[in-house]
């Protein structure tokens, strides 16, 4: 039995909890919200963003985040990535040398650029920080529906050692050394989600949607593999997994998003609506960003910006990208081959 406590009481943090305290873990689950929390001790369940999904006896809920923090062998950070920096800064101090931190959430940062792994190693100096992620919409490892997802970590031990404590009968979890294919996969993917929410919105199809799928994957699978992440994760749990998943989910946020900006709300009418997270805007930018320094054309990815933050129509946003240039989908020196 492992002793954890996950930073987060939101609906991934609660429904992992669920599933660790299925497998005989000792957990916590903190956060400094305390309406969320004493809700949580309350009902024992999360009304609003888990509904329905019942919590056991021995799962413990608390406020005191700073004193769930030592004596734990796994924190796991389950914040919405634009707060996991202002977290760590917060509670570095507090985190022991060598900690493991398995990390769940799914972002870069506009401004550095980083993975949420980078942002904690670089608040957490000594922490040993592995990622968690792939096709796993809280709502339905809350219910215990088969779920598949990987664990990438530095070294093989650590991921065992956290592939064991997660791994049940109905979450099955792959390792992998791949951290920066891994979370750059989790968090491209909602800017991806954010397109095919928008293709719904205006009424289009299946086929739009595959399109979207596919050439997103390709645009995802070019710039990761140009910052030195292997090509095959774009093709397992955390890239083209994770990318149907949430193009295709009612539960995903990021494409209900996307097709409330194709119905005709703004970016900011659609994060209100959503009323949770929707971390495709910022992973926008940085992926913008990125594909900009590494030199990689990346067009969907270019045409979520100007729909989010230059109000351009999503419907011309669309024709444009239709009606680019003539391409090869293989690279063109094939043919000499
Ligand atoms: N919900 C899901 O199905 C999945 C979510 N994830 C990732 O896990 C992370 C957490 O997701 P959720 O639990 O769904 O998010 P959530 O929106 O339910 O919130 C998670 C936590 O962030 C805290 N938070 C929200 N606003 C805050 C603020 N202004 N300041 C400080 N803390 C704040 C909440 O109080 C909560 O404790 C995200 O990065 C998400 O991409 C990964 C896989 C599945
Ligand atoms: O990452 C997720 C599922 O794997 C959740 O996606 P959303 O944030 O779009 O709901």
């Amino acid at each position: 039995m492992a002793k954890i406590s996950i930073i987060g009481a939101g609906s991934w943090g609660t429904a992992l909890g669920l599933l660790l305290c299925n497998n005989g873990h000792d957990v916590t689950i903190c956060s400094e919200n305390e309406k969320e929390i004493e809700s949580l001790k309350e009902h024992r369940e999360h009304l609003t963003k888990l509904p329905g999904v019942k919590l056991p006896d021995e799962m413990k809920f608390t406020c005191d985040v700073r004193g769930s923090l030592s004596g734990q062998d796994i924190l796991v950070m389950a914040k919405a990535s634009p707060y996991v920096r202002t977290t760590c800064k917060k509670y570095a101090a507090d985190i022991p040398d060598g900690q493991l931190i398995v990390n769940v959430a799914k972002g870069v940062e506009a401004d550095t650029l980083m993975t949420m792994s980078q942002i904690i190693e670089e608040e957490v100096p000594g922490a040993n920080v592995v990622v968690l992620s792939g096709p796993s919409h809280a709502e339905e490892v809350g219910r215990g529906l088969p779920t598949t997802i990987v664990v990438g970590a530095h070294d093989r031990e650590s991921a065992l050692y956290v592939q064991n404590v997660f791994m049940s009968p109905v979450f099955r979890v792959y390792t992998s050394p791949d951290i920066t294919g891994i979370e750059l996969g989790g968090a491209l993917k909602n800017v991806i989600a954010l397109a095919a929410g928008t293709a719904d919105g205006l009424g289009y199809g299946d086929n739009t949607k595959a399109a979207l799928i596919t050439r997103g994957i390709a645009e995802i699978a070019r710039l990761g593999t140009a910052m030195g992440a292997h090509a095959e994760t774009f093709y397992g749990l955390s890239g083209i997994g994770d990318l149907i998943v949430t193009c295709a989910s009612v539960h995903s946020r990021n494409r209900k998003a996307g097709y409330l900006i194709g119905q005709g709300r703004t970016m900011q009418q659609a994060m209100d609506e959503v009323q949770m997270i929707v971390e495709g805007v910022y992973s926008a930018k940085a992926g913008l960003t990125l594909s900009k320094k590494f030199g990689i054309e990346t067009p969907i990815i270019q045409a979520v910006n100007q729909v989010l933050f230059e109000n351009k129509n999503p419907k011309q946003a669309v024709d444009e990208l239709m009606q680019r240039m003539k391409k090869d989908e293989l690279a063109p020196d094939l043919w000499e081959r």
